[in-house]
């Protein structure tokens, strides 16, 4: 059964609105992880939208079970992670005008850059995680970046409608999956998942952990944050 990735993003949105002090995502890590959470997950993004640079700060000395920042693969971004030393870091794609992250890395186009950056991250002892679609071209240019995960965007398995929709979406991660283990890679997921439509994603063979924030943030705000986790935690056993 995989473990669960608490991203507080969006925590950090309802602050950001007000341009204020609160709700404060470091008091939110300590309540997810009493939930039951088994890492607590941050996107750093260029613009800033959400987490800032001393959530990330503060949440490197908080942060009791693991913190992954989530980050674009650029030279500021390099910088601060190799100085915050977070524990892993999944590089994502990230377009300024995107509402949320809208598809995978693109790792099969950028692999000599890539490549820099995963082993200058590894080699500071961060293990990363390359966030990517489950089509096995950029599965492959994973495997040859030597990342030790990957995280395969369950965006398209999210959106589906029909019931049709999303036996093939779920047949796509799938088969992600499997390509993936076989080259090496340790497999992990996220991006829309809901209490809803976790349990097929949970029940992929081999899948480590699932990074999910925006449904678990929105529950939070009607049940609280702890309840929320506890409850997620439950939808991922199938409970
Ligand atoms: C990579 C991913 O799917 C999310 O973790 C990412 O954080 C989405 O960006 P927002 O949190 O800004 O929506
Ligand atoms: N990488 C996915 C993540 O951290 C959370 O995505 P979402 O659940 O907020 O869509």
């Amino acid at each position: 059964m995989p473990t669960l990735g608490v991203n507080i993003d969006h925590v950090a949105t309802i602050r950001q609105a007000r341009q204020t002090v609160e709700p404060d995502p470091v008091g939110a890590a300590v309540l997810a992880e009493l939930g039951g959470a088994d890492g607590i997950t941050v996107h750093l993004r260029e613009d800033r939208r959400h987490i800032q640079d001393r959530d990330v700060r503060l949440l490197r000395e908080t942060v009791r079970t693991h913190l992954n920042l989530e980050m674009a693969a650029t030279a500021e971004m390099l910088a601060i992670a190799l100085e915050i030393q977070p524990d892993y870091v999944t590089l994502v794609p990230e377009r300024r005008e995107e509402i949320t992250t809208e598809g995978g890395l693109d790792v099969a186009g950028q692999l000599d850059n890539l490549i820099q950056v995963v082993t200058q991250l590894q080699g500071a002892g961060i293990p990363v995680s390359l966030f990517v679609d489950a089509a096995s071209d950029q599965i492959k240019a994973c495997a040859a970046t030597e990342a030790k995960f990957i995280e395969l965007h369950t965006g398209a398995y999210a959106e589906a409608q029909s019931e049709v929709a999303i036996a093939r979406e779920l047949e796509v991660l799938a088969q992600g999956c499997t390509l993936a283990q076989k080259l090496g890679l340790r497999v992990n997921a996220g991006h829309g998942l809901t209490y809803w439509n976790v349990y097929p994603v949970a029940q992929l063979p081999g899948m480590e952990e699932l990074n999910i924030g925006h449904t678990i943030v929105s529950r939070a705000v009607l049940v609280g944050l702890e309840r929320a986790v506890r409850e997620m935690k439950a939808a991922i056993r199938g409970g």
